[in-house]
């Protein structure tokens, strides 16, 4: 039986309609959810990713802005912005589009973002925050990957799940959260002997590396389900996955396809945080302002 096809266009549809109709009662409320999309250089694939973000933030009621520098922006100019945006009350998550030019330390750049917007869940803090099980942003795309595996309806617990990939962006965060819904977690990467020797234990499959072909069927325990993070393009430039999808398809229980499975939720786990970065601020300025609660109003800066 062919495995069964996890769709992260049909699931972002339902968690955008979700997004939308809470953002709308925001807005309503006089708190309509806003993203700080930044971009600095050229890179025409990075172009298109942003505008997607845009866009999307747009269908769900955001409002965003775009700001776009040339690659001789300097560092400083860009701290900058970023430090006017920290303190924008419109603002509730901001984003920094990687990779940056070389001239940009990336680090300095996201620990410049106030920890209540990282909504890219990048920052030394967040990451902190999601090692020790506290409340905080998620990086998007392990975050999406934990969604897409909650639709086949297997629990987690006792389960091992195999992390193909130790980026902080994704592999190292995906092992995180896979541990806190309480899997058995093994992280393999580009120093792991043999690879299929750990793929073939594993119930969830989740492949980050960047290199096509690294799953192939023979790596798959029959019954696994199979997450594909990857975004490669193959001979013929067409867009594809690091898991061998026709032929691992006939041995998991199921799969993402590339394009349209964790790709899309990136930018919905995006709108995600960055709503509920605008609903943690609204409810603490409910607090600030009841005098019940005894606090006293802090100045408005998330
Ligand atoms: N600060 C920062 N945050 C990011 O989240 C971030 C980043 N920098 N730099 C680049 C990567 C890449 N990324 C993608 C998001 C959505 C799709 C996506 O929607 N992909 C579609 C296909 C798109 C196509 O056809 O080209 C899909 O997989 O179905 C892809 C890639 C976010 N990134």
């Amino acid at each position: 039986m062919p495995a069964q096809l996890i769709d992260g266009v049909k699931l972002s549809q339902q968690l955008r309609a979700d997004i939308a109709r809470r953002a709308a009662e925001l807005t309503a409320q006089g708190h309509q959810p806003g993203l700080a999309v930044i971009i600095v250089g050229d890179d025409p694939a990075s172009h298109v990713y942003v505008r997607n973000k845009v866009k999307a933030c747009g269908e769900a009621g955001f409002h965003s802005v775009l700001e776009k520098y040339e690659a001789d922006f300097s560092e400083a100019a860009l701290l900058e912005r970023i430090a006017a945006l920290n303190v924008d009350p419109a603002i509730h998550g901001i984003l920094v589009q990687m990779p940056l030019p070389k001239h940009i330390d990336p680090s300095k750049v996201i620990e410049a973002i106030a920890t209540t917007k990282d909504v890219d869940g990048y920052s030394v803090l967040s990451a902190g925050e999601l090692v020790a099980n506290l409340p905080g942003f998620r990086p998007c795309t392990p975050y999406g990957c934990m969604k897409l595996i909650e639709t086949t309806g297997i629990d987690l617990r006792g389960k091992h799940a195999v992390v193909v990939g130790r980026s902080n962006t994704v592999g190292k965060p995906m092992a995180l959260l896979l541990l806190q819904a309480n899997a058995t977690v093994t992280i393999c990467h580009s120093a792991t002997p043999d690879l299929g020797y750990h793929t073939r234990q594993a119930d969830v499959i989740v492949a980050a590396v960047g290199r096509r072909n690294t799953v192939t069927a023979d790596m798959v325990k029959p019954g696994a389900i199979v997450i594909d993070v990857g975004m490669n393009r193959n001979d013929e430039g067409k867009l594809c996955g690091d898991v061998d999808f026709d032929g691992v398809s006939e041995v998991a229980s199921h799969i993402t396809p590339v394009p349209g499975g964790v790709g899309p939720m990136t930018i919905t786990m995006l709108l995600m945080n960055t709503l509920e970065s605008a609903e943690r601020g609204l409810a603490k300025k409910q607090v600030a302002v009841d005098p019940a609660a005894g606090m006293i109003p802090k100045p408005d800066i998330a």
